[in-house]
């Protein structure tokens, strides 16, 4: 049986410097890994790479034993990327952009998209345009996406920017329930996570920069 995710020796040079080099883990269901290291020492990059959407120098992403590259769709059907940017959209309601969102990937009931949205605080703004919310406020709109994502594997840019401490624990016990159901969670924070869990991996890029 293949990994489930496996990073191969990658390389990425940017501006004429090696961000990383000789780069390889492998990613399992039920894992969480979190990439570190300091601003610009490439964890976007790597993240980008191993979402198919940046090609490494040298190296590759096999995705259950085949490289990304030649999957395209099928390993896009089973990832969740976010990225830097929140990703929603600021002229729909919270209830339009899930339901939007989520309609890519098949029927949510309306029901669901309400409890997601309860789940993260956000009763009682369901139906406001994004336009109108707090920076945090849109950012748990993205992060009621996770309570509904079927996607095995989910690659999280800096998912806590703007969260406030409550939001911050419940964040953590959101991915720690997931990981036990299953996911593999690659993600970056400059916050320590606070999570007794034996399956959280920690990958510093400080390891594999160029000497
Ligand atoms: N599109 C690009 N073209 C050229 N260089 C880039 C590009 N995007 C990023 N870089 C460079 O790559 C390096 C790594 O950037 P990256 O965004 O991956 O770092 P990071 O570790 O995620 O930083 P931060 O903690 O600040 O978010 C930086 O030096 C940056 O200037």
């Amino acid at each position: 049986m293949p990994d489930f995710l496996s990073v191969q020796q990658l390389a990425c040079e940017r501006d004429d410097r090696w961000l990383f080099q000789q780069l390889s883990f492998q990613v399992n269901p039920g894992e969480i890994w979190q990439v570190e290291g300091p601003n610009g020492s490439g964890k976007t990059t790597l993240l980008r790479i191993l979402a198919g959407l940046l090609a490494p120098q040298t190296g590759e992403v096999l995705w259950q034993g085949t490289a990304i590259q030649l999957l395209r769709a099928s390993f896009q059907q089973s990832l969740l990327y976010t990225g830097h940017q929140v990703g929603v959209k600021a002229h729909l309601t919270p209830v339009e952009n899930l339901s939007w969102y989520l309609g890519m990937y098949g029927d949510v009931s309306s029901q669901a998209v309400m409890e997601a949205l309860a789940q993260v605080g956000l009763t009682g703004y369901e139906d406001v345009l994004c336009h109108h919310l707090s920076a945090g406020q849109l950012r748990r709109v993205a992060l009621a996406r996770l309570q509904l994502a079927t996607q095995p594997l989910w690659i999280l840019d800096e998912p806590f920017t703007a969260i406030d401490k409550t939001g911050v624990v419940e964040l953590e016990q959101l991915l720690l329930e997931k990981a036990k159901a299953g996911k593999a969670i690659i993600l970056t924070t400059h916050h320590q996570l606070n999570l007794d869990y034996q399956q959280l991996h920690h990958l510093s890029l400080l390891d594999y920069q160029a000497h």
